[in-house]
């Protein structure tokens, strides 16, 4: 982990191939409150502080716990200065669950699936899909930079590194970290863009093995099952609000530099430019590459087979303005920060067909990008990649 000089946090920080945001002193908060409430709350806000103010933050995953959003005093287009390194830091690490509770808390999923299956419940009411998420709790002897870590993250040019401020919890302030490669809603005047990412494999540093794992995913059916329904969502949940609505590419490979994923691009003109990026992404999250279909029942399962609640991760982080442009992005590869502990996640999406040991490797290799920025060198057989324990 680079420590060093701590050089001040932002309050928020957008850095893609696109271009970066920085947010510096806090001038005023949207008071936080559940999705059902975000449009009347944007519309006071934006009626006094006018068109070119920005306000930036994250949505939780629970569409009824309340956002965070602020203005900062001034932005600016940089980042702060990368600071130097310093001496090495020794982490301590709880997986919650460990690689043997996950795979656990998959069969249980894809027994409730089976069974939904069999029932034949009337269309659109079967659970056809559940992301299951777990977490590790890294634990460092000095407090984390989020500056060194935010170009520790930014090494990536294929995704969005980003810093955002999170309520304060009970050990102080704290803030979200992380490089997610998944676009949940951009708007310019009246186009708007997503790009839902599901459906993952490992990269490998061997051209040969990593091109073949690639032409794997995009064979597989069981990953083009749980791609489509979360682009049909995006889809569906976006009709109503645009004129026109297109996938130009179909299902593409998405590229970071430690998975591929399958990703479909997602274009429309909306009905109304006036309405904000911010609503649209909040009516948008959580996505079937976060939570399942249908939502609400994939939302209350997780919530009964996931040890912890999700907090922020899987939600929402991005920008709006007064005029309602924004980018907003999927709240996922990242790390809650406080003080000297952070809270990595990584989820999978499990349809029929998934195994759970893969699913375990598959986390374990969400994490990979956190923990190589933190400075976490993580045994594979640690991170639940060593397959079912037992006799062989
Ligand atoms: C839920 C996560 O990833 C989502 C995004 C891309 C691919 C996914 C998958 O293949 O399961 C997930 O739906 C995560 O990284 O924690």
């Amino acid at each position: 982990m680079p420590l060093g000089e701590a050089a001040p946090a932002p309050l928020f920080a957008f850095r893609s191939a696109e271009g970066t945001l920085i947010g510096l002193g806090q001038a005023a908060a949207l008071p936080g409150g559940p999705a059902a409430t975000l449009a009347a709350r944007l519309d006071t806000f934006f009626r006094s502080a006018g068109p070119d103010a920005i306000l930036a933050g994250a949505m939780p995953f629970d569409r009824a716990a309340k956002d965070d959003l602020r203005q900062a005093a001034r932005v600016a287009s940089a980042l702060p200065p990368q600071p130097a390194p310093a001496r090495s830091v020794r982490w301590s690490l709880r997986h919650e669950p460990d690689a043997a509770g996950y795979a656990d808390a998959v069969r249980r999923a894809l027994d409730i699936l089976a069974a939904e299956a069999a029932l034949s419940a009337p269309p659109g009411d079967a659970l056809t899909k559940i992301v299951l998420s777990r977490s590790l709790l890294a634990t460092a002897d000095a407090p984390i930079d989020p500056v060194a870590l935010l170009h520790r993250l930014a090494a990536d040019p294929s995704v969005t590194t980003f810093l955002v401020p999170l309520p304060d919890g009970q050990a102080g302030p704290r803030q979200l970290a992380g490089a997610t490669p998944e676009l949940l809603l951009s708007k310019r005047a009246d186009r708007v863009a997503s790009h839902p990412l599901a459906g993952s494999a490992r990269r490998h540093r061997e051209p040969a093995r990593d091109a073949a794992a690639a032409e794997a995913l995009l064979r597989s059916g069981k990953d083009g099952r749980e791609h489509a329904i979360a682009a049909e969502f995006v889809l569906d949940t976006l009709a109503p609000w645009c004129r026109t609505l297109a996938r130009p590419q179909g299902v593409q490979l998405r590229g970071t530099a430690s998975l591929w994923h399958l990703g479909t691009r997602i274009e429309g003109r909306l009905k109304d430019p006036g309405l904000s990026a911010a609503l649209l992404a909040s009516i948008l999250h959580p996505t079937p590459a976060v939570c399942g279909l249908p939502r609400d029942r994939a939302a209350a399962l997780i919530d009964r087979l996931e040890p912890r609640d999700r907090g922020f991760y899987g939600g929402a982080i991005g920008w709006c303005d007064g005029r309602g442009d924004g980018t907003w992005h999927v709240a996922i590869r990242c790390a809650e920060l406080s003080g000297r502990q952070a809270r990595l996640h990584a989820g999978a999406g499990i349809v029929p067909g998934s195994e759970p040991w893969k699913e375990v490797d598959e986390t374990a290799a969400k994490y990979g990008a956190m923990l190589a920025a933190l400075g976490i060198d993580l045994p594979e057989d640690r991170a639940g990649t060593a397959g079912p324990p037992g006799p062989p």
